[in-house]
């Protein structure tokens, strides 16, 4: 009979991991690391396996983590590193939505800076990088999505008539009011119409288990964002903006508005930030710097710069997201990034749910089962 030896939690690797991600010293942003290793063996430098379980999704950095430890701790040079990802539920102050630990909102000030493109590239980013994802289109009047994930004739099934399956896009659960109503009579909707129905979208969709749901925002500080941000458990936002003084302004709107409303922004991403020209010229046609001057007020960071990229653009327009189409793009690496961002400032960051306990995976009482990931 072999049994399983014992393991336990080692701190010096946990802080090492924590370095590796640059988080914060405070003991609450290392907490939710938790490194499982036989220390005996580690004092022998005997093969070993080591458990790692990460409150954030992290695989394009999984090799480099592996790397760094072993350079920073040369005990574990024989050892397998295993890592599991542990997504916390982060604040839910108002009716949870069953199965969905976080909810992350996409907004942006100004129409047409890229906050749709931004959103459908950032959920398959956060999918790539282990994580289950879903995207809400909440843009009733202009929904996008549909045609940004290439499915815009598509039609949730429903069992009941009175909920709905999300369609599964390459790995990534969706719903969109464009799937639902042609878009001539969603742009008459308004005020309680178009509330009521951005609730049903969200409440009455059949949501797999999913560590997070993107919400593509309607541009502006309207009814809609209101009405989300008090009635939606919103975890955080993310706000895109061009460069240009007219977007960053609006921006700047959309910051105030979610910390009225107690809702943390993670931060900005820059769309169409420069623009490279193939002798690697770079320019800057909507301006320089003007979200980096933002995040400096308000004291958020800039989470990623995209270029002005014909590749974006083509990708969305034809459904074929960058992300996933053209893994290697430039602009798939740096949503890639800013992925990891957002998973690491909400696993690590934010205050979890007063209801999670440490190191639970979900919480049935939120109607999120208990099971483990990976
Ligand atoms: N970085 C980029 N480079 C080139 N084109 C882009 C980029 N980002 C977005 N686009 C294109 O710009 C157009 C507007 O983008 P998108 O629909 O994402 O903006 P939006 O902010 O969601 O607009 P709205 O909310 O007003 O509908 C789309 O055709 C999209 O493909």
């Amino acid at each position: 009979m072999f049994s399983r030896k014992k393991l336990e939690r080692n701190d010096a690797i946990e802080q090492a991991v924590a370095s590796f991600f640059n988080l914060n010293s405070e003991p609450k942003h290392r907490e939710a690391i938790v490194a499982l290793a036989d220390e005996k063996s580690l004092e022998k430098g005997k093969k070993q396996v080591i458990e790692l379980s990460l409150p954030f999704c992290a695989n394009s950095r999984l090799d480099a983590l592996a790397a760094y430890l072993t350079e920073q701790m040369p005990s574990l040079n024989k050892s397998e590193i295993k890592v599991s990802y542990n997504i916390p539920i982060t604040a839910a102050k108002t009716t949870p939505i069953p199965n969905v630990k976080n909810v992350i909102a996409v907004s942006s000030g100004k129409g047409g800076v890229g906050k749709s493109a931004t959103s459908v590239n950032l959920a398959f980013a956060l999918m790539e990088e282990g994580a289950r994802v879903g995207i809400v289109d909440a843009d009733i009047y202009g929904p996008s999505v549909p045609i940004m994930l290439g499915n815009p004739e598509a039609h949730p099934a429903s069992e009941d008539n009175r909920t709905m399956f999300p369609i599964d896009v390459h790995g990534v659960v969706a719903n969109s009011i464009g799937y639902l109503v042609d878009s001539e009579s969603a742009a008459i909707w308004r005020g309680p119409m178009a509330t009521k129905a951005l609730k049903q979208l969200i409440y009455e969709t059949k949501w797999p288990l999913l560590d997070y749901l993107i919400v593509d925002l309607p541009p502006g500080t309207g009814d809609i964002h209101l009405t989300l941000a008090q009635q939606v458990p919103l975890s955080a936002a993310v706000v895109v903006s061009t460069p240009q003084t007219i977007a960053t302004a609006d921006a700047k709107k959309g910051i105030a508005m979610f910390g009225k409303l107690d809702v943390p922004v993670l931060g900005i991403v820059e769309n169409m930030s420069y623009f490279q020209c193939a002798c690697g010229e770079k320019s800057y046609p909507f301006s320089k710097g003007g979200s980096a001057k933002l995040a400096q007020q308000f004291e958020i960071p800039v989470l990623g710069e995209l270029p002005l990229s014909n590749a974006i653009r083509e990708h969305a327009d034809e459904g074929k997201p960058i992300v996933v189409f053209d893994p290697g793009n430039e602009a798939s690496l740096i949503y890639r990034e800013i992925a990891q961002q957002v998973s690491i400032k909400i696993g690590a960051e934010l205050p979890q749910h007063a209801l999670v306990t440490k190191h639970t995976q979900g919480n049935p009482e939120l109607g999120i089962p208990i099971v483990n990931q990976q």
